[in-house]
């Protein structure tokens, strides 16, 4: 038997048109056009076609769209200076710092990442985005896990009560799909580098998230037969050769459903930037009638 195939292609276009109906909506209501700030800092090649393709995807949905190309020379400060400015711009409803950021000012990363207003925190790295998450309040959920979730959930596959094991518990994808399966009733085990009997727990999974960045690390006998298997690697091994964590072609004869790699989760992310830019400018369209009706009542 072999898997259905979660392709990211068909979610991605689906999730992106959801997108583009709200815009429309927003904009004929409010008048409002969402807006979108990309910086980008440094020539990394693959950073730059992500970003290439961020911009691509709000003009194709109706989001003005600004991609900030900072040198690789980039100070923290002066990084921070530019965040500062966007979040002032009132026509701007999202910032993201593209990442990894040039080594030079790579270990000031957090720092950096927390002066975005988090209420402009399209990416929902902000503590305060993540605290929101963690005690299920209305926050900016990081692009990645989010449209694993959105994609579980559109292929009617089971959540509530199954035993979802994530493998990896980075802040980006990790930590975030955890909590996110939580919310949605599963029972969560996150594994790591140091955990123990990791095959017999993965065994025992209904739904795998596989984000641990080494290539076909999860194998064929580490799946349960009919088990759904979302692959958030992406580990290029050589210069046209992208693979997941997950070893695919085996896998496929003993998953019940399982995403490929490339053409899976990760065409997601953008998709979902766009829904968080849009939810971003809800979001904010919502305050300042608190803020306007406060004012009211005060006076
Ligand atoms: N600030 C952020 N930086 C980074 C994020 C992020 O969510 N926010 N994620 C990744 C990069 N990324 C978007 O920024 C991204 C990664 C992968 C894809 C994608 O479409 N992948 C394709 C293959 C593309 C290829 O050939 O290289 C696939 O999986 O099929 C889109 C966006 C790190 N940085």
């Amino acid at each position: 038997m072999t898997a259905t195939i979660l392709s990211g292609k068909v979610f991605a276009t689906q999730f992106k048109e959801e997108a583009k109906k709200e815009i429309l909506n927003i904009k004929q209501e409010y008048g409002v056009t969402p807006g979108l700030a990309v910086i980008i800092v440094g020539e990394n090649p693959a950073s730059k076609v992500y970003v290439r393709n961020k911009h691509k995807a709000c003009e194709e949905i109706g989001i003005y769209s600004e991609v900030i190309e900072m040198p690789e020379t980039t100070t923290k400060e002066e990084l921070i200076r530019k965040i500062d400015e966007l979040n002032f711009r009132k026509e701007i409803h999202g910032i993201l710092v593209q990442l990894p950021l040039p080594k030079a000012i790579a270990q000031h990363e957090e720092e950096i990442l927390n002066e975005i207003n988090p209420f402009k925190d399209v990416d929902g790295f902000h503590p305060i985005n993540v605290g929101k998450l963690v005690t299920g309040q209305e926050a900016l959920i990081p692009c990645t896990p989010h449209g694993c979730l959105k994609m579980l959930e559109a292929s009617n596959i089971n959540i509530d009560g199954a035993h979802a094991v994530v493998i990896g518990r980075s802040n980006i994808v990790g930590k975030p799909m955890a909590h996110l399966l939580l919310s949605k009733n599963a029972t969560v085990t996150i594994c790591h580098s140091h955990t123990k009997n990791l095959k017999e727990i993965c065994k025992s999974a209904d739904i795998i998230v596989a984000a641990i960045g080494k290539p076909k690390f999860i194998t064929a006998d580490m799946i349960k037969p009919g088990a759904t298997v979302i692959d958030v690697g992406i580990n290029r091994i050589a210069p046209k050769k992208l693979v997941g964590d997950v070893d695919f072609e085996n896998a496929v004869n003993v998953a019940g459903a399982i995403t490929p790699v490339p053409g899976g989760v990760g065409l997601l992310t953008i998709a979902m930037l766009m829904q968080n830019t849009v939810t971003a400018l809800k979001m904010q369209l919502a305050n300042q009638y608190a803020l306007c009706y406060n004012k009211d009542i005060n006076s």
